[in-house]
């Protein structure tokens, strides 16, 4: 089951959310994602692309069910485990959670702890909760954390509080914690918009590195084209909620880049990332 089933499954899936008015009453309801279906069988690089407010962070909140989708016949599976189906959560989606790393555009680790710890939190879904509170790693916890650490170049802060990290060894400690997870899927809320290029570029490569050689999945939402052709083999774009381009990253010409993005066309390239 776990072997043969599709790393993610989103099948029909809808979400609604209600709009309050600014004065009393007259509320109104706004269809963030209208029937979007997507399958990763296997371990891609997918990048989820499209104007703002087009649904891409709600499509990757729905998947690791930090939203809960519309009733009906959607649902949302990953690695075989259905996550929800008919606008409910399954009761186990803590243990698919466990599977799934989450890195966002910032707020990713716990500022007053170190960047050890941080990473150490990976452990969380493994080890008792109390174990894991009071800090309490084995001698081999504690050398997979500084495996995962030097792997993303961030093992000199180790000790370090993470809220004076600067934001690239941010998101470098939040890749080592889906790392230290085991994680079998990634899913990375715009993880580099708020870096300069360079840091951009090498957070982008290690995203990389953990789909080609660690066969990690990967979902990753970015507001750059560029930074989706050259790093994804996939892309997914959506616009007002519809998916409307889904396949290879080499098949996006400029005509389809217009039709989703529109007036926002020009802004969606940043024309810095080299490989
Ligand atoms: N909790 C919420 N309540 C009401 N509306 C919401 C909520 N979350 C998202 N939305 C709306 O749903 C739409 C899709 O939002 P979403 O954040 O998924 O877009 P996005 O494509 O990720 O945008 P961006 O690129 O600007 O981050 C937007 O119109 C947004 O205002």
């Amino acid at each position: 089951m776990w072997m043969t089933a599709p790393l993610v499954e989103v099948t029909s899936v809808s979400k609604t959310f209600t709009r309050k008015a600014a004065a009393a009453g007259g509320n109104t309801t706004f269809k963030a994602l209208d029937n979007v279906s997507f399958v990763m069988t296997k371990p891609e690089r997918v990048a989820l692309i499209g104007p703002s407010g087009s649904g891409k962070s709600t499509l990757l909140r729905s998947i690791s069910g930090l939203h809960t989708i519309d009733k009906g016949k959607g649902a949302v599976s990953v690695m075989g485990r259905v996550v929800q189906k008919n606008g409910s959560l399954a009761s186990d989606v803590r243990a698919t959670r466990s599977r799934m790393g989450m890195i966002a555009q910032q707020f990713n680790l716990v500022g007053r702890l170190s960047l050890f710890t941080n990473a150490a939190l990976g452990f969380l879904g493994k080890v008792s909760g109390l174990r894991g509170f009071l800090g309490m790693w084995t001698a081999d916890e504690k050398q997979a954390v500084m495996r995962a650490l030097d792997h993303v170049g961030v093992a000199q802060f180790a000790g370090q509080r993470a809220n004076t990290l600067s934001g690239g060894q941010q998101q470098r400690g939040a890749i080592a914690r889906a790392i230290v997870q085991g994680a079998q899927i990634v899913l990375a809320d715009e993880p580099v918009a708020s870096l300069d290029p360079v840091t951009a570029r090498k957070v982008m490569k290690l995203l990389v590195n953990l789909n080609e050689a660690d066969g990690v999945g990967v979902i990753v939402t970015l507001h750059q084209v560029d930074y989706a052709k050259l790093y994804c083999d996939r892309i997914l774009a959506l616009k007002e909620g519809k998916v409307v381009y889904d396949g290879p990253a080499s098949g996006l010409d400029d005509e389809t880049l217009k039709n989703i993005y529109g007036a926002e066309f020009e802004d969606a390239f940043w024309g810095e990332a080299k490989a």
